[in-house]
């Protein structure tokens, strides 16, 4: 069998985002021994808070550039209590999702084999949970322009313009929609305000109707209000399947939707240019966890999990049995018990890692 090597860009930026990115490439490299068709060649980019209060700067100039001679990038986290939040965001992660045309960000959930949710009636009936948040990442409320005038005084003057294109909006329906056409239930729930928000969200609604008419009698849709959608996310988890939103909706409902299916760190995340123009990036949706790092307890699931994803993509079809064999791993060891703490557990991350490779090194290739 001739063997294929990807080149990795791993950028573990700050507090758990290093712990996670650490576990991910143990259990990458060793899904790709197991396997034996193809193999990873990481190239780590400490682009950290750390180093941007030694130097001035989180990428170098040529940073796009250097990512863009990878096939993936693997993602941690970045933001750490010293350095403003917006700062790190904006000088880090923001610009890779526009400048590699991420613009589309795939946000699974359902409840692992296991893990407990939280609310007992999803706790019984676990399988109500199995949604797809298809996150607008390009524009919208994290389109970055705006300012502030009157900064030092009372009257201070900010805006915040939240953008939305045709062009933008087109392309993400589209993808939300073969998204559905590709899964079992075959619904779509699109996500707005366009009650209050009568310009941008107003085109938003409109070009989503335009685009359903291409799926009549293919997918099945409906449309939420954004406040209305948290509460039915919660009552009503197996009315929904594929959910499309806007870049902030959707941000705060994956947190929702991953605490709902057990922790935060469970949940992943892939940040894609389906053109495939530029690498795509895959990462957790937490973030850097200033009050748990350092302790060696961050949950790696959600790491393994986008892990996972990023082997499917990869393989553009031809890895996605050793991508599910990961998830099998994944949930055999929390099956187990050993989980983290936030899982209810007492492992360690590295404890955790461990077991996963082992239970990899059990399954893969003996299939
Ligand atoms: N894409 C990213 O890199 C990203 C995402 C979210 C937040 N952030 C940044 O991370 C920093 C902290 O943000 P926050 O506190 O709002 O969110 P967070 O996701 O880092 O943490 C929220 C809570 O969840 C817990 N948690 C998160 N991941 C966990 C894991 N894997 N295992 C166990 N517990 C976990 C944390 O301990 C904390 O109590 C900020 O600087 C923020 O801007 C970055
Ligand atoms: O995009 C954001 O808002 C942050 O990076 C983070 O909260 C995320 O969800 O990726
Ligand atoms: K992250
Ligand atoms: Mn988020």
């Amino acid at each position: 069998m001739s063997s294929t090597t990807y080149k990795i860009a791993a950028i573990p930026g700050d507090g758990i985002g290093v712990d996670i990115t650490d576990a991910a490439s143990q259990v990458l490299n060793t899904l790709a021994q197991a396997h034996g068709g193809f193999s990873f060649d990481f190239m780590t980019f400490d682009w950290s808070s750390k180093k941007y209060l030694e130097r001035g700067w989180y990428m170098p100039e040529d940073g796009m550039a250097q990512l863009k001679k990878h096939d993936a990038i693997y993602f941690g986290a970045v933001g750490w209590p010293d350095v403003p939040d917006h700062i790190s965001l904006w000088s880090l992660i923001l610009p890779i999702r526009t400048s590699m045309n991420q613009y589309v960000n795939v946000r699974p959930t359902r409840i692992l084999k296991s893990v407990t949710a939280p609310l007992a009636q999803l706790q019984k009936n676990r399988k109500d949970l199995d949604w797809v948040i298809i996150r607008e990442n390009s524009e919208g409320e994290y389109a970055g322009q705006g300012g502030i005038t009157h900064g030092h005084g009372p009257n201070a003057i900010a805006t915040e313009l939240a953008i939305f294109t045709r062009v933008g909006i087109e392309r993400i329906m589209r993808f939300a929609f073969e998204t559905a056409k590709l899964r079992p239930r075959k619904k779509l729930t699109m996500v707005t305000k366009s009650n209050a928000q009568r310009h941008g969200m107003v085109l938003w609604d409109k070009v989503f109707y335009e685009v359903a008419k291409e799926y009549e009698g293919v997918v099945e849709w409906d449309k939420m209000l954004v406040d209305a959608m948290t509460v039915r996310m919660v009552n009503k988890p197996e009315s929904m399947d594929t959910i499309v939103a806007t870049n902030l909706h959707a941000d705060i409902l994956s947190d929702l939707a991953a605490a709902l299916a057990g922790s935060i760190g469970i949940a992943p995340s892939s940040n894609l240019d389906p053109t495939r123009s530029c690498p795509s990036m895959f990462e957790p949706i937490h973030g850097s966890a200033p009050d748990i790092a350092g302790k060696g307890i961050a949950n790696p699931v959600g790491a393994f999990w986008s892990a996972a994803e990023m082997v499917r993509w990869l393989g553009k079809g031809d890895l996605d049995k050793t991508a599910d064999q990961l998830m099998e791993a994944i949930e055999n060891v929390s099956e187990n018990g050993i989980r983290t703490r936030d899982m209810g557990g007492e492992s360690s991350t590295k404890e955790v890692t461990d077991a996963v490779c082992k239970e990899i090194e059990a399954i893969v290739g003996k299939k």
